[in-house]
C-alpha cells in the first residue's frame, strides 16, 4: 500500500480524536512559545545583571515563577494527552480488527495462521499508536520549534541565522533515507514477530504432544532460529536510527560550534551583546536539538506506517458478511436439505474434494455420512454451513437455494457439535449459554440435564460457575463433550451437524455421550459423520462417500444386503473390534499366567 493511502487511512482513526488533536496543537503551541521564552530570559536577564538593573529581580523571579507552574502543567497535559490519542486510537483500531477477524471467510483464516493474525491485533497494533500519538506530535513540534528559533535568530543576528540553516536540508535527506530502511526494517520486524506469536501459540497449544514426545529441545532451538532472526532486525533497527542519530548529531553539531565560534567573534567586535549571544545558543539548541531528532523520529513513523500497512492488509482481507450478524434465536421450521450435482475444490488446491454429490433429507431424518478418510464427509458440513461457496450445483433447503440465503438465516438452521470441541475460557455456565441469546437459568440447568452433564457440574465446588480453564482443559474430554452437546441442546436448531468423535472414552464415558448425542437427535434432522459404524446401524439412510462422490446411499439393512463398500467397512471394522478384544483377552492370560 502506497504511503499516502495509508496516511490517508490513518487519518480517519486520527480524525476522531480531533478534540485531543486540538488540545494537543494548543500544549505544542504553548511550549514553542515557553521554549522561546526561555531563550529571551536568558538573554534580558544577562543584560540587566551586566548593567546592574538588581530592582527588576523582583519581576523577573515572579515572571520565572509562573512560567515554571505553566511549563509544568504544560508538559502534564501534553504527555497526557499524547498517551490519551494513542490509547483511544489503539482502542478504536483493536475493535475494528476484532470485528474484522470475525467477518474474514473461512478460506482467508485458512490461509493465515491466527498466532500471526493475533500480532496484528497486539504488536502492530502498539506501534500504530505510538505513531499516531508521541511520534506524530513529536514530528509536527520539531519543525515548528526549528522555524520560530529561527525567525527568533534572525531578529537577532540575521547573518549567524543563515549559518544554522545549512543544517535543514541535510536533516531532511538523513530522514529520507534512513526513513526507507527503516520502514522495510520495521515491516521485517513484525513480520518475524507474527510468526514468532503463531510458533508460541502452537507450541503452547500441543504442551502434551510436546512433553509426550520430547520435543522440547527440537522446538527451543526452533525458536532460537527465529529469536536469532528477531535479535538481527532489531539490531539492524538500532543501528539505522543510530546512525541516522549519529550522521544528523555530526553535522547538527558541527553547525553549532560555527555559530558559536562566529557569534563570539561577533561579541569580541562589539557587535553583539553577550545576553543576545546566550540566548542565541539556547535558540541554537532549540534548533540543532530537534533537527538532530527529527529523522530518527521519521523513521520510527515510517515503522508505525508499516504496522498500518499490516492492519489495513488485514482490514482489506475477504469477508463473508458485510456487518456482523445480530444474535438470534435459530430457525424453527424445517422440511428437506438437497443437494444437486454439488461439485467443490479448495482454492489452494486443484483436486476435486467433491465431486457430483447429490442426497436429500427430509425433516426427522438420521442422515449417516460414513467413509474412508479423506473422502470428504466434513467438507460436505462446510459447504452446508456456508464456509465455502460451492463449484457447481446447487444446495437447497425447504426448496431455497442457499446462495440466495444470508449466512445468518443459513447458519440458524444448524447445530454443530464438531469432533474437537471447542469450549471457550470461561465458566460452565457461560459455554453452555452461548448455544442461545438469552438463555435462562433453567434453561441451562434444563440443557445440561438433557446432555448428561449436571450430575458431573453439581459435583464440583462452583457447580455451573466452575471455571473450565482454556479451551476446557480443566475438565475431561467426555466432559467436555457433554457440555458441548448441553450447547447444542440449547441452541434448538432444526438440524444437528454431528461429526462423531474419534477420540475413544472409556465405557461409562461412552454410554453418556452417547444417551446425550440421542436425546440431542430426536425430533431433529440429524447429519451425523459416523467414524464408528455400530453407531449409526439405526440411521434412516447412510451416504458412503469415497473420492468425494457418493457410491451407495441406502439404510444399513439394504446396504449390508448389497455386500459392497458399506459391508466391506463394517465388516472390516467389526473385525478389528474383535481382533481388538482378542488381543486383550490374550494379554489378560499372558498377565494371569505371568
Ligand atoms: N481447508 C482445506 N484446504 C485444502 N484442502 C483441504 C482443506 N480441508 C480438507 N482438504 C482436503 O479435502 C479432502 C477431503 O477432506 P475432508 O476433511 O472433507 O475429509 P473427511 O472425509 O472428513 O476425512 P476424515 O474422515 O479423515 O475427517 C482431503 O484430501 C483434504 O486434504
Amino acid at each position: 500500500m502506497s504511503q499516502a493511502k495509508t496516511m490517508h487511512r490513518l487519518f480517519f482513526y486520527m480524525k476522531r480524536q480531533r478534540l485531543l488533536y486540538a488540545g494537543l496543537t494548543f500544549t505544542m503551541l504553548l511550549g514553542v512559545a515557553l521554549d522561546l521564552w526561555v531563550a529571551w530570559f536568558l538573554s534580558t536577564v544577562t543584560n540587566a545583571a551586566s548593567e546592574g538593573e538588581m530592582q527588576r529581580w523582583p519581576f523577573f523571579i515572579m515572571l520565572a515563577a509562573i512560567v515554571l507552574l505553566l511549563i509544568g502543567l504544560n508538559t502534564y497535559l501534553d504527555h497526557y494527552w499524547r498517551t490519551k490519542v494513542s490509547v483511544n486510537i489503539r482502542k478504536d483500531m483493536r475493535n475494528d480488527t476484532m470485528e474484522q477477524l470475525l467477518k474474514v471467510s473461512v478460506p482467508y483464516r485458512d490461509d493465515n495462521h491466527s498466532g500471526e493474525l493475533l500480532s496484528r491485533i497486539t504488536t502492530d497494533n502498539q506501534a500504530v499508536g505510538n505513531g499516531c500519538g508521541d511520534t506524530l506530535m513529536s514530528l509536527i513540534k520539531n519543525p515548528i520549534l526549528i522555524i520560530a528559533s529561527f525567525v527568533y535568530l534572525i531578529l537577532i543576528h540575521w547573518q549567524l541565522a543563515l549559518i544554522c540553516l545549512a543544517i535543514g536540508p541535510l536533516t531532511v535527506l538523513i530522514g529520507g533515507v534512513f526513513g526507507k530502511l527503516m520502514r522495510s526494517n520495521t515491516g521485517k520486524l513484525q513480520e518475524t514477530l507474527g510468526r514468532m506469536s503463531a510458533f508460541l501459540q502452537d507450541v503452547l497449544g500441543g504442551t502434551s504432544v510436546v512433553k509426550t514426545f520430547g520435543l522440547e529441545r527440537k522446538l527451543l532451538s526452533r525458536f532460537s532460529r527465529q529469536n536469532a532472526t528477531l535479535v538481527h532486525l532489531e539490531t539492524s533497527g538500532g543501528k539505522i536510527e543510530g546512525a541516522a542519530n549519529s550522521v544528523s548529531g555530526v553535522f547538527g553539531n558541527l553547525t553549532f560550534l560555527i555559530a558559536i565560534l562566529v557569534a563570539a567573534f561577533w561579541v569580541a567586535k562589539g557587535s553583539l551583546e553577550v545576553g543576545a549571544m546566550l540566548a542565541f545558543i539556547q535558540l541554537m539548541n532549540y534548533l540543532v536539538g530537534p533537527f538532530m531528532q527529527l529523522p530518527g523520529q521519521w523513521a520510527s513513523f515510517q515503522g508505525s506506517l508499516g504496522s498500518a500497512d499490516r492492519i489495513f492488509s488485514l482490514m482489506d482481507a475477504p469477508t463473508e458478511v458485510e456487518t456482523l450478524p445480530e444474535e438470534r434465536h435459530a430457525n424453527n421450521t424445517f422440511n428437506s436439505l438437497t443437494m444437486s450435482d454439488v461439485t467443490f475444490q479448495y482454492s489452494s488446491s486443484g483436486q476435486l474434494v467433491l465431486d457430483s454429490v447429490s442426497f436429500h433429507a427430509t425433516g426427522g431424518e438420521i442422515v449417516a455420512v460414513v467413509g474412508a478418510s479423506g473422502g470428504g464427509k466434513s467438507t460436505l458440513f462446510k459447504l452446508l454451513l456456508g464456509f465455502y461457496p460451492i463449484t457447481n450445483g446447487k444446495i437447497s433447503i425447504d426448496g431455497n437455494n442457499i446462495a440466495d440465503m444470508s449466512l445468518h438465516e443459513l447458519r440458524g438452521y444448524f447445530a454443530y457439535v464438531p469432533q474437537e470441541n471447542h469450549l471457550f475460557t470461561g465458566t460452565i455456565r457461560d459455554n453452555i449459554a452461548d448455544g442461545k441469546v438469552d438463555a435462562s437459568e433453567d434453561e441451562i440447568i434444563s440443557a445440561a440435564q438433557s446432555a448428561n452433564a449436571y450430575n458431573f457440574i453439581m459435583e464440583m465446588e462452583e457447580g455451573l460457575d466452575t471455571e473450565i480453564g482454556e479451551r476446557g482443559t480443566r475438565l475431561s474430554g467426555g466432559q467436555r463433550q457433554r457440555i458441548s452437546i448441553a450447547r447444542a441442546i440449547l441452541r434448538n436448531a432444526p438440524v444437528l451437524l454431528l461429526d462423531e468423535a474419534t477420540a475413544a472414552l472409556d465405557n461409562e464415558s461412552e454410554r453418556l455421550v452417547q444417551d446425550a448425542l440421542l436425546k440431542l437427535m430426536a425430533g431433529r434432522t440429524t447429519l451425523v459423520i459416523a467414524h464408528r459404524l455400530s453407531t449409526i446401524t439405526h440411521a434412516d439412510r447412510i451416504l458412503v462417500m469415497e473420492n468425494g462422490q457418493i457410491v451407495e446411499n441406502g439404510n444399513h439393512t439394504e446396504l449390508m444386503r448389497q455386500g459392497e463398500r458399506y459391508y466391506q467397512l463394517y465388516t472390516a471394522q467389526l473385525q478389528k473390534e474383535i481382533s481388538h478384544d482378542e488381543v486383550r483377552a490374550i494379554n489378560k492370560e499372558s498377565s494371569f499366567s505371568s
